[in-house]
């Protein structure tokens, strides 16, 4: 027997998309750097080192945002508590757009996420690095 999902993934982001501000990466791009902006890569460590990432941007997997962000969870972060504008991205845009909804949701502002993840990013030009497991400053490693 199968599973009935109600509630699917294009139902997810059509409704994620509707709440949270959404930037093109040619947008996002002139932000990296900024005081006023954290870039944060929720993708898992291994796409990092596989494929690159942006330079400056936080590490903060998936798995642990909601976690990282809460000060009253034991994980919580600083970095989650600045008063900047939290800029995801991921590698498509499908799991930032959830995550940033989600994060908005417990009460974070102001987010936004990246149109198109780290792969809109490379189309559009915009700054990588390959780095080895443990040199982003701030992040998971
Ligand atoms: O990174 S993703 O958009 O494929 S979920």
């Amino acid at each position: 027997m199968s599973q009935t999902i109600k509630l699917g993934y294009k139902q997810l982001l059509v409704e994620a998309e509707r709440e949270i501000e959404t930037l093109t990466a040619a947008e996002a791009m002139p932000l990296l750097g900024d005081d006023l902006h954290i870039f944060i890569d929720i993708r898992d460590i291994r796409e990092l080192d596989q494929v690159g990432r942006i330079p400056g941007a936080i590490h903060a997997p998936r798995g642990m945002l909601e976690f990282w962000v809460d000060p009253e969870s034991p994980y919580h972060r600083e970095i989650f508590s600045e008063t900047k504008k939290f800029i995801f991205f991921c590698a498509g845009g499908w799991r930032s757009a959830l995550a940033a909804q989600q994060l908005q949701r417990m009460g974070l502002t102001p987010v936004a996420h990246i149109e198109g993840g780290y792969g809109a990013w490379l189309e559009a030009g915009g700054p990588t690095e390959i780095t080895d497991v443990g040199m982003v400053k701030g992040g998971s490693e």
